[in-house]
């Protein structure tokens, strides 16, 4: 494959903004004249949001297998690299995620408990070296995310997916899971602070996005 396009993660707990960051980092980047693909995981294609339908069910008829998990997380992924992905950064799009496989590592390893080795080795062998360009870490403390969540939630009306059934302990670990990998890859992971005023966590992304469009052309 010839990556042509670069690709653009973004990741965080429950509540810290994602989806109200992502809509912002697309229009951003086709402001900038870029061709953007937005997509998100699990999920991203027809098959694959059949698997998060499975993964998402907030009343499954029998407890999920936490290998069983991980397991549909990586074929999820695997679908929506061969069919949406790989093909938008052959052609030169830029792709915009919402979650990959840093989720994988802090929600499935740090959440559940699986060994960072396990995912590792299902990583290599889904996307064959492949990784983000940049990735943006939301970051903020969990109560004050809790509160977004739950403002979030009464203002859908939405019922709570399975993961956002979760504790407070299992989205500590989370939390901790993605601050260790932004230690771990620091030229690869912004970490935004996002318990500002969303203006300013913007401003940041901003800057961040300006960063690498200018050391990417
Ligand atoms: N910087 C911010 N300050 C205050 N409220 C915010 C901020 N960013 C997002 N919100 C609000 O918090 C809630 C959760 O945001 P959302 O983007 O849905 O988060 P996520 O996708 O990470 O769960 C929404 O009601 C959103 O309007
Ligand atoms: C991509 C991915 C997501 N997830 C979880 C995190 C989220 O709780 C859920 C769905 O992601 P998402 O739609 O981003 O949730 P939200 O907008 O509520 O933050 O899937 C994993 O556990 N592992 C993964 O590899």
């Amino acid at each position: 494959m010839t990556k042509r396009g670069r690709f653009i993660t973004l990741e965080g707990g429950e509540g810290v903004g994602k989806s109200t960051n992502m809509q912002f980092v697309v229009a951003w980047l086709e402001a900038q004249g870029l061709e953007v693909v937005a997509t998100r995981e699990p999920g991203g294609t027809p098959q694959a949001e059949a698997i998060r339908r499975l993964l998402l069910d907030p009343a499954p008829e029998e407890k999920l297998h936490t290998d069983a998990e991980l397991l549909l997380m990586f074929a999820a992924r695997a679908q929506h690299l061969a069919e949406k992905i790989l093909p938008a950064l052959e052609r030169g799009a830029w792709v915009v995620c919402d979650r990959f496989t840093d989720a994988t590592y802090a929600y499935q390893g740090g959440g559940r408990g699986i060994p960072m080795e396990r995912i590792a080795a299902l990583e290599d062998f889904v996307q064959k070296g492949l990784t983000p360009d940049l990735t943006l870490l939301l970051d903020m403390p969990q109560e004050a995310a809790k509160q977004r969540l739950e403002s979030r939630l009464r203002d859908q009306h939405s019922q709570r997916d399975r993961f956002e059934q979760e504790q407070a302990d299992f989205f500590h670990a989370v939390r901790n899971a993605y601050l260790a990998r932004a230690e771990q890859a620091p030229e690869r992971f912004a970490l935004i602070d996002a318990h500002q005023p969303l203006t300013s966590v913007q401003a940041t992304i901003r800057n961040a996005l300006a960063e690498r469009v200018a050391l990417w052309h």
